[in-house]
């Protein structure tokens, strides 16, 4: 899959391309990534690329006209259409499933913004989805796409070094969407705190019966709309159900 990321600062990329998860898929080209900065598409000597905002205000705001030639840059060079996605706190909120749907896709154009936001005629006329971190305000999209290209790329098949490890993350529906459980690791015993008896017994059907309760456990107390909607798609056991009683 591509990405297309149209930024004023690629740089603040390249710890995606050099580090980590993402670097093994940037490198396998599982995940691709290229850069398209807008200032490269702006007219006359000082490559313009915002102005003061109609009707006065603070900041400025990113002009439709360099951001649309990049973009038209960026989708001749996929040869072929693509979903524009713009990070912007007006989006709807990155989980799970979005991320899911990205990862199974063709990759996007990602359109980064910076100072007061863009002009909404480019908004109206290109983008086709918006995607917003969370409700806070950060100084640019990048981060979000960063977000979104990191939790898109640790799906990919091999990506990570563990095949299955991402399947027992949380939010996962291989897990029912619960929340994942504590993890432990050595020494046994740490700051007087020993590890939980069931993870020492050996016994894996104790072991993953005891995950299964933490994760349905603190699910129940940090997101409870998770478990009813597990238990809405009749997803929670007898046990599970059970487990939920004592805990709560
Ligand atoms: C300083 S912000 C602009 C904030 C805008 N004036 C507002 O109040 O919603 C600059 C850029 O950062 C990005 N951004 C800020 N907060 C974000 C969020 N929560 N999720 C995704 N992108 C965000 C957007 O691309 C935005 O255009």
């Amino acid at each position: 899959m591509r990405f297309d990321v149209l930024t004023l600062f690629p740089e603040l990329f390249a710890p995606l391309l050099t580090s980590g998860v993402t670097r093994r898929a940037y490198e396998s080209k599982q995940v691709e990534l290229v850069f398209w900065n807008p200032r490269d598409f702006a007219e006359g000597n000082y490559r313009r690329i915002d102005d003061r905002p109609f009707g006065g205000g603070p900041g400025m705001v990113m002009m439709a006209g360099p951001l649309a030639a990049c973009l038209d840059a960026a989708l001749a060079a996929r040869g072929a259409a693509a979903p524009v996605v713009l990070f912007s706190p007006v989006g709807e909120t990155l989980r799970h499933a979005a991320v899911e749907g990205w990862a199974g896709g063709e990759g996007a154009v990602l359109v980064c913004g910076r100072y007061e936001g863009i002009d909404q005629r480019f908004i109206d006329a290109r983008v086709t989805h918006q995607v917003s971190l969370g409700d806070f305000v950060l100084s640019g999209g990048e981060i979000a796409a960063m977000a979104l290209i990191d939790a898109v790329a640790r799906l990919q098949s091999g990506v990570l070094g563990d095949e299955a490890s991402h399947v027992q993350d949380s939010f996962n529906p291989a897990l029912d969407g619960m929340l994942d459980c504590p993890h432990y690791t050595r020494p046994e015993v740490w700051n007087g705190q020993p590890v939980p008896a069931p993870l020492m017994s050996g016994h894996h059907a104790q072991i993953d019966r005891w995950r299964r309760d933490q994760r349905l456990a603190l699910t129940a107390e940090r997101r409870p709309e998770l478990v009813d909607a597990a238990r809405t798609a009749g997803r929670l056991s007898r046990a599970d159900e059970s487990a939920l009683k004592k805990k709560l």
